[in-house]
């Protein structure tokens, strides 16, 4: 080895320092450099091809440029106190972005202070698009968030569905007993309503029962619990009600209800009612007495409300 065969130092250094620039030509995440105040002194393709813009389009131009109005001030101060600071690094954080044309995308940023060729610091920037798949997350969570409420709620009222309500009453009633307050409940169910399905049809049927939910939902208070147990069977929950109070809520419903006319047919529909104070700590026993309750209103001639604790 001789030292004329090696390549001169200088050489290399050049070599070295024009593959690192083509290195950051060719890097598939954007890459710029800002100076002390924010404006771009460098963009590599990939960071210009991201945005829309051309390399001539940003320089000298302040990044805050590409970030939306709501941002501007705390990205404006993050990057002061970064150029001030005495980090090397800052943490990967997302945020949202605009291109040319307005379009938003959301990335993920990284940056490094460097000391540039005036001694003086600059901030380099890295960038990586996430906007498929933020845009996948967000897909993700509206479908489990539509998961979650159809596991709890029955689709053509809204109610909270059987075993939903039935968990509630648990809840609720564990409360009572804890705090010695009282609860009662109510179950109701439509009067001769296959009639109404074999005379005008299953969906004039299903709108009764939404009007009818409404119209409860509007009678009752608002800390009362409307659940559909099922068909055209239904359970409140009244939290802090005794049983008196509870029969005369269920009076105003069955009247409201008798009283309205539902769907564009204007068809009535009753309601036999069945109310039970809380006596004991059972969800069982509780929805025992109510259903009880029911089945006497029903016999009795139905469109009627009957408390357990009467019987
Ligand atoms: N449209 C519609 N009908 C339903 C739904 N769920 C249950 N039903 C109907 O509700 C009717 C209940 O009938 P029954 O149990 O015989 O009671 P009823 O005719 O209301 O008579 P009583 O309860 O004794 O007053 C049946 O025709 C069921 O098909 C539903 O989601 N939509």
């Amino acid at each position: 080895m001789t030292s004329s065969a090696s390549p001169d130092i200088h050489q290399l250094l050049d070599q070295s320092k024009r593959n690192t620039e083509n290195v950051i030509k060719a890097a598939p995440l954007g890459i710029c450099i800002t100076d002390p105040h924010g404006y771009f002194e460098m963009v590599n393709p990939a960071y210009c091809d991201f945005y829309g813009y051309a390399e001539e389009e940003l320089l000298g131009q302040h990044f805050t440029m590409l970030v939306p109005d709501a941002n501007r001030e705390t990205l404006h101060d993050l990057h002061d106190s970064f150029i001030e600071g005495e980090e090397r690094h800052e943490l990967r954080q997302e945020w949202e972005v605009i291109g040319k044309g307005g379009k938003t995308h959301t990335i993920i940023a990284e940056a490094a202070r460097i000391i540039g060729f005036d001694g003086q610091p600059r901030k380099v920037t890295f960038i990586v698009d996430i906007t498929q798949r933020k845009r996948l997350e967000q897909r993700l969570q509206k479908a489990n968030e539509r998961l979650h409420y159809l596991a709890h709620h029955d689709e053509l009222t809204g109610l909270l569905n059987r075993r939903a309500g039935l968990q509630r009453l648990e809840q609720e009633l564990s409360r009572s007993s804890r705090y010695g307050s009282p609860l009662s409940v109510s179950m109701f169910d439509l009067d001769n309503f296959k009639a109404i399905n074999d005379t005008y049809g299953h969906g004039v049927g299903d709108n009764i029962l939404q009007e009818v939910t409404a119209k409860v939902n509007e009678t009752l208070r608002e800390t009362d619990i409307q659940i559909r147990l099922g068909g055209e069977e239904f359970l409140v929950i009244m939290p802090e009600v005794d049983a008196e109070n509870a029969r005369q809520a269920m009076e105003r419903v069955r009247s409201a209800v008798a009283e309205t006319t539902f769907t564009q047919r204007a068809l009535t529909v009753t309601l036999s009612a069945g109310v039970a104070g809380y006596v004991e700590a059972s969800t069982t026993r509780l929805l025992d007495h109510a259903d009880k309750a029911m089945y006497q209103a029903k016999q009795s001639g139905r469109n009627r409300v009957v408390v357990a604790s009467s019987m």
